[in-house]
């Protein structure tokens, strides 16, 4: 275990009109690897921005990420990725071997199967060449993640819950080091959330470094630590231990910063 990711400094701006305004706002943050982290914060305080940064979506306007390098055993430093030393092809590359996505509105190709679906990320990601490895490792993943029986289905034939499930899976099929969420339950109803909470909870269980954006409190209790974004800056951080009443400590963590 170690820092997965450093994020330094980490600004963006936007001009309105002659003026700027700052989406986020000079943040530091460390994730180490095996954490589970919440972005809560009110409609436009920059949680999405931060996210769409450090997945290298989009371009800073100034500070540094870096990931470990994700070959080497050697801690975060110098020798680590810096998203800011990297053009759009080299960050495209880096993303689709070391960072899984997922997104509110589920991107499964209607046309294809959820194996077919699946498939894409490996065929995508230059390491695996051996087409048996491929199935295998989608097969094995439905199987201990609750998709077994729906691995032939069209996305159409499944619940929005097992659709997400199934897009949460497709993101980790090349076993990223990091698993990037935004809102990944918003258009879900409540049972269909906590279907896909387990699915990310059992993930980071099994080792998965994971970081959420939210506005669902059912979805913030999941995780190990909620950091409270407000004005494009981290104003607080809750970290959120097994023991005692998880959701009555995070209402009482919003509450304080006028939730
Ligand atoms: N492409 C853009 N151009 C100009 N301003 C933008 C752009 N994207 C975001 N912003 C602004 O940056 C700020 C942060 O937006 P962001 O989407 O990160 O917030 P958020 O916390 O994710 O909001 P929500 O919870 O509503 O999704 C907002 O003021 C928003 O209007």
């Amino acid at each position: 275990m170690g820092t997965l990711l450093e994020v330094r400094d980490l600004t963006k701006t936007y001009a309105e009109g002659t003026a700027e305004s700052k989406a986020v706002d000079h943040v530091n943050l460390e994730v180490e690897e095996g954490e589970f982290v919440i972005l809560m914060g009110a409609s436009g305080s920059g949680k999405t921005s931060i996210l769409h940064l450090i997945s290298g979506i989009d371009t800073s306007s100034g500070g540094t990420i870096r990931y470990r390098d994700m070959q080497s055993t050697k801690p975060i430093g110098e020798n680590s990725v810096d998203f800011s030393r990297m053009n759009e092809k080299e960050k495209t590359m880096f993303r689709r071997a070391n960072i899984g996505i997922v997104f509110q509105q589920q991107c499964l190709i209607p046309d294809l199967t959820v194996y077919e679906n699946m498939m894409l990320p490996l065929m995508l990601d230059r390491r695996r060449k051996d087409k048996d490895s491929r199935r295998n490792t989608i097969l094995k993943l439905c199987a201990q993640f609750g998709l077994k029986d729906h691995i032939g289905k069209y996305p159409s034939q499944l619940s929005g819950g097992q659709q997400q499930r199934a897009a949460i899976l497709r993101s980790i099929a090349n076993r990223p080091p990091i698993l990037l969420c935004d809102e990944p339950t918003g258009s879900l109803n409540s049972a269909q959330t906590e279907i896909v909470m387990d699915l990310l909870e059992e993930l980071n269980k099994n080792g998965q470094t994971i970081i959420v954006v939210t506005h669902d409190i059912q979805v913030a209790v999941r995780g190990k630590r909620v950091l409270y974004i407000e004005d494009g800056r981290i104003e607080g951080e809750l970290k959120v231990t097994e023991s005692g009443d998880r959701e009555e400590k995070l209402i009482r963590f919003l509450q304080k910063k006028g939730w």
